[in-house]
């Protein structure tokens, strides 16, 4: 959400990032709407005075025993009150209307974010990584799970419909092994780990940017006011509403694990093979809450981008950086780079980490604020990466590491996790 003072003061830069994200809002509207809100609220505030001025005279009429101008003073109150419990119920309705469009404005994006339409105008931004050339067959990564006995799609289906699995043998070894892995080199960083809810109430969903646009990604629970994550972020966002901390709190820096849930509505037929694009999933996420300063946001940005490089180098994975356009970015980011690891069986990179600075477009929703060293209460600043999404890094896992033998390399700096196993191999 944006101030609206800065809506007011800056409508044209907030038409064009509308523009530019492919956001429908009328500006117009909502500033018309605003302007109704003011007028109104200015009315029911006058007719308050006026309602105190009143009982002043009627105490100092009934003072001088003047019956006549009591009377007068006392209609005029009623008259008044009259005003007043008719404008107040409007006055409420408009301010409802007003703060849902402002839910839909979206944040202004840094020069630097790509003007663009979808994820074909995202631009690459770095490479790393040698892309394996197999002198055999290679196997994309759903044949290799089967023939390694490491999922099983029929019998999960049966249980949970379209788009389940389970992860057998290496590969439920192989999850929490890397779940442990960034747990372990994000906490070893200083951030502070935790496993949050992952069910959330309405609110934390409005927080981190969710709700209203999203909400038909998001399972419900029926009949109470919670709702499955798709991520973390909707948690720890929420954790923090309504308060406020003090400057030497900051920076919060979390490694967040939560079961992850989308219903990934819109997308039938795509990445239907395998496990790239399923209902359920687990997740390490690191998150950020810092003060309201955009070189700090950006720094923080950078170092949460570094942090999911080094986990994916380690992992010994070819990848790439692409700096996310507008019209792919979503309302809340300020800016947005995806890192895709390289799948030979698509001979193309997927997106497995997504890092996001959204400057306080999320607190603002949250409310979520601090006391800065002047003692002035602002709204923070929030961030987010992935460090671990589970299964879709096996993907690109087993794929790159697959051997001749068909069986799977399992890079060093996953065996300490894994029991010391440093191949998968066909039984
Ligand atoms: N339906 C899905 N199935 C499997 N993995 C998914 C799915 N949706 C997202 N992911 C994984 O989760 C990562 C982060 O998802 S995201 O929506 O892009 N971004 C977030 O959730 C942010 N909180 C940063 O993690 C994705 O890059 C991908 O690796």
């Amino acid at each position: 959400m944006l101030d609206l003072t800065f809506i007011r003061t800056n409508t044209d830069a907030v038409k064009e990032a509308a523009r530019l994200k492919n956001n429908p809002i009328d500006i117009n509207a909502l500033l018309e709407l605003d302007r109704r809100v003011v007028s109104l609220q200015q009315e029911v505030e006058e007719a308050r005075a006026q309602q105190n001025a009143l009982s002043k005279k009627i105490q100092q009429a009934a003072k001088e025993k003047n019956v006549e101008l009591r009377n007068q003073y006392i209609a005029q109150g009623k008259q008044l009150s009259e005003a007043i419990k008719e404008k107040e119920p409007l006055l409420a309705q408009l301010q409802e209307e007003r703060y849902q469009q402002l839910l839909l404005v979206p944040n202004i994006p840094d020069p630097s974010t790509p003007v663009g339409k979808d994820e074909d105008d995202n631009v690459p931004i770095k490479y790393w990584g040698e892309k394996p050339t197999f002198e055999f067959p290679a196997l994309d990564h759903y044949d290799l799970m089967q023939k390694l006995e490491m999922v099983d799609i029929e019998r999960a289906v049966k249980v949970a419909g379209s788009r389940s699995y389970s992860l057998k043998g290496a590969a439920a070894r192989l999850e929490l092994a890397l779940m442990n892995f960034a747990f372990d080199r994000l906490s070893r960083k200083g951030y502070t780990p935790i496993i949050v809810p992952s069910m959330a109430r309405d609110f934390a969903f409005v927080g981190n940017g969710q709700f209203p646009k999203g909400r038909d990604q998001v399972y419900e629970i029926e009949g109470q006011d919670l709702f499955l994550v798709g991520t973390a972020e909707v948690s720890i966002t929420g954790m923090y509403k309504d308060e406020i901390l003090k400057a030497e709190e900051l920076p919060l820096t979390y490694v967040g694990y939560s079961p992850c849930f989308r219903q990934e509505a819109g997308t039938y037929g795509k990445d239907t093979r395998g496990v790239f694009r399923i209902h359920q999933f687990n997740k390490v996420e690191q998150y950020i809450i810092c003060e309201a300063d955009t070189a700090v946001s950006v720094q923080w940005f950078e170092e949460l981008e570094r942090n999911a490089e080094e986990l994916i180098q380690a992992l010994e994975l070819p990848y790439r950086i692409v700096n996310v356009c507008t019209g792919d970015m979503g309302d809340g980011k300020v800016g947005m780079h995806d890192i895709e690891c390289w799948v030979p069986s698509e001979n193309r990179y997927r997106e497995t980490h997504s890092c996001s600075y959204f400057h306080d477009w999320q607190a603002r929703r949250a409310n979520i604020r601090y006391r800065d060293a002047e003692g002035k209460v602002r709204f923070v600043h929030t961030l987010n990466n992935t460090a671990i999404a589970s299964p879709r890094i096996l993907i690109p896992l087993i794929e790159n590491h697959q051997q001749p033998d068909g069986s799977v390399r399992i890079p060093e700096a996953l065996r300490p996790y894994m029991g010391g196993q440093d191949y998968i191999r066909p039984r």
